[in-house]
């Protein structure tokens, strides 16, 4: 951990690759072995895991990775590098005739950005390594940070593709990556372990899960979660073809969770699974960041916000043509205002 304190603000990379036949496991097929050696480069381990017919989760010492056949993702905190990813994923998928079509770099706006090691030193630094670092053909990019009204909450994306629009031209599903600071202390207080209480990483993990309500934002949900010790928490929930994935960082003075689901055009769960996600923490500041989704999707996230107590901030847009429309919004607790 840096000596301020654990960065909570994730790094996340989607990579999306083709094959003119894919296996019906395609990138599944990788061994594990392979696999760790890719998050030694990024500086994490794999702590636990869980998978069903569609896809494989992991979830890391610092965060989540999910393997489709076609699609890689991968987040992680701390002071990971995880851009140093990219190469060896490629690479290896290149080993199962699979060719990368896409890529989407996000983050948030890192609570301690002097201790982010290289390439994380800065946005203009991650965009020079990704840009030295992905095939010519990719050669639709387009790197921007969407701004909000808190000067603490900035959207970080960096897009590249083979073609306009090839990664979601047939895709029906979008992405929801929520970004809570300031957590209510008590709420907070329930991701510490009790010292001596017999359980290891995956039981205490079970037993946060219960109590804090986590495991009704999607009843659906098979979980896979983990307690770190003295405090913090992680969990990958699977649900069909679907992953939702939560982190927390509960220690006072830099207090962080996030949530991420995946939703579809044709159901409307996301909204309300994004308000039950939030309550559980209480945040002072959130943000949400949705990329893929129509306006209608967005409103009523930022309707169920408002109906819990959080004022909306700011709402801002940006378009990118290898991985459609961002849309940013940012929010703060009714109980005090950060700026
Ligand atoms: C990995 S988890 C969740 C990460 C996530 N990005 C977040 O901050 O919400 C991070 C929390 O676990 C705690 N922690 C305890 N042991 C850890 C370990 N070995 N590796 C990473 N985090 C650990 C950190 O202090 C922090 O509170």
């Amino acid at each position: 951990m840096a000596v301020s304190g654990f960065e909570g603000f994730e790094k996340r990379l989607e990579l999306q690759f083709s094959c003119d036949q894919v296996s019906s496991i395609g990138l599944r097929e990788l061994d594990f072995k392979s696999l760790e050696q890719v998050l030694h480069h990024v500086q994490c381990t794999v702590v636990s895991a869980l998978a069903n017919q569609h896809f494989d989760s992991y979830v890391l010492s610092e965060s989540s990775l999910f393997v489709y056949p076609t699609k890689i993702i991968i987040k992680t905190c701390g002071t990971t590098q995880l851009l140093k990813s990219v190469q060896p994923f490629i690479r290896l998928a290149q080993t199962l005739h699979l060719h990368i079509v896409s890529l989407r770099y996000t983050r948030g706006s890192f609570i301690f950005p002097e201790s982010q090691p290289h390439p994380h030193t800065s946005f203009n630094d991650e965009v020079v390594f990704l840009n030295n670092n992905i095939p010519q053909t990719l050669c639709y990019r387009k790197a921007s940070v969407i701004p909000s009204k808190l000067s603490s909450h900035s959207w970080h994306v960096f897009s590249a593709g083979a073609g306009a629009g090839v990664e979601y031209s047939d895709d029906v599903t979008y992405t929801v990556e929520v970004c809570m600071t300031d957590l209510d202390k008590t709420l907070s207080r329930k991701f510490f372990r009790h010292p001596n209480d017999g359980k290891n990483g995956d039981s205490a993990g079970k037993q946060m899960t219960e109590v804090t309500g986590i495991g009704c934002i999607n009843p659906n949900a098979k979980i896979c979660d983990f307690a770190f010790d003295p405090c913090g928490y992680s969990m990958n929930g699977i649900d069909g073809d679907r992953y939702s994935t939560i982190h927390v960082t509960p220690e006072d003075g830099f207090s962080y969770a996030s949530f991420e689901c995946v939703g579809s055009i044709y159901d409307d769960d996301v909204p309300e699974m994004v308000k039950k996600a939030v309550k559980v923490f209480g945040p002072g500041t959130v943000s949400v960041a949705t990329t893929g989704a129509g306006d209608d999707v967005c409103m009523r996230i930022f309707k169920g916000m408002e109906k819990i107590g959080m004022k909306g901030r700011s709402w801002s847009i940006d378009e990118f043509l290898a991985a459609g429309t961002v849309v940013f919004q940012t929010f703060t607790s009714r109980r005090n205002r950060i700026q």
